[in-house]
């Protein structure tokens, strides 16, 4: 039986083949000549203190409903307010009820990059992301294997996309250097078991160089969780649940963000 990581990219990969049946890669790279140019989400990630990657997120494999989301342009709009770095937006639709016209709403509405945040396995998925205004684009190792991957973060930069290359274990983190992602996101949350593991990003980030932004994902509840990751290396931390279950996440952010580390240089 596989994972549900495994039951996930099938269910992705299935969707996919209908939007390619409906609108050929072709019209998609025609359309990106009317995309938004990208933004540039690396010079706030290096600035001082924690920077927050919001998320936009209804529900999830681990925990069902989240949250009933309306209006994603709105919350967006709350998080940006609050001072969210970026802002993510979960647009696979089957297991996190997200789409790309959540995207679309989130883009229009907000200043701050935005990252589609999906299950992307393959060129079509990052045509779409770009043309539907994302400035970052989500890569997960546990996804790919190394030839893809390489192909992918290729496409991603020719695109002017940022890649968030997300990755859960030491030999991912490995890939991650090799590759020069700029951007590495340690996940806490086991994809295959969904198990959250808070010791993960306190295991990892010593292997990454100083000069590569690293972001902790999954499980941060609020300011001690931003705060412990902050310590260890992190210059982002990436939140959902947290945020979509506050009533105020305007100020939920706000508590996050600007956190400096308090021992040891500034990675
Ligand atoms: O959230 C899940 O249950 C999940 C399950 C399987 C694959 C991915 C999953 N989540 C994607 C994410 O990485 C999180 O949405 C993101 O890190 C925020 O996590 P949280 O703050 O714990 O909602």
């Amino acid at each position: 039986m596989g994972t549900v990581l495994d039951e996930i990219v099938a269910g992705v990969r299935e969707d996919l083949a209908l939007r390619q049946a409906s609108v050929p890669e072709a019209d998609l790279r025609a359309a990106l000549a009317d995309a938004p140019a990208p933004r540039d989400p690396m010079p706030h990630f290096r600035g001082a203190g924690s920077s927050v990657i919001a998320e936009v997120k209804r529900k999830s494999p681990s925990k069902g409903e989240l949250a009933d989301i309306p209006d994603p342009a709105a919350l967006a709009t709350e998080y940006a307010a609050g001072g969210a770095a970026a802002i993510s937006v979960l647009t696979e639709q089957r297991r996190f009820g997200g789409s790309l016209d959540d995207l679309r709403a989130v883009r229009a509405a907000v200043e701050v990059p935005v990252l589609r945040k999906d299950f992307i396995v393959t060129e079509y998925q990052l045509l779409e992301a770009r043309a539907a205004g994302a400035d970052l684009a989500l890569l997960m190792a546990s996804c790919l294997p190394d030839d893809r991957l390489d192909r992918l973060h290729d496409l991603a930069r020719e695109l002017g996309l940022t890649v968030l290359l997300e990755v859960h274990d030491e030999a991912e983190t490995e890939r991650a250097i090799e590759i020069g992602a700029e951007l590495i996101g340690v996940n806490a949350r086991n994809l295959k078991t969904l198990e959250v593991d808070a010791g993960t990003f306190g295991r990892l980030a010593p292997l990454v160089p100083a000069a590569r932004v690293l972001v902790a994902e999954s499980g941060i509840t609020g300011q001690a969780d931003v705060q412990r990751f902050v310590d260890e290396g992190a210059r982002a931390v990436l939140v959902g649940e947290a945020l979509v279950r506050d009533g105020a996440p305007r100020d939920a952010v706000a508590a996050m963000t600007g956190l400096q580390r308090r021992s040891g240089e500034q990675r």
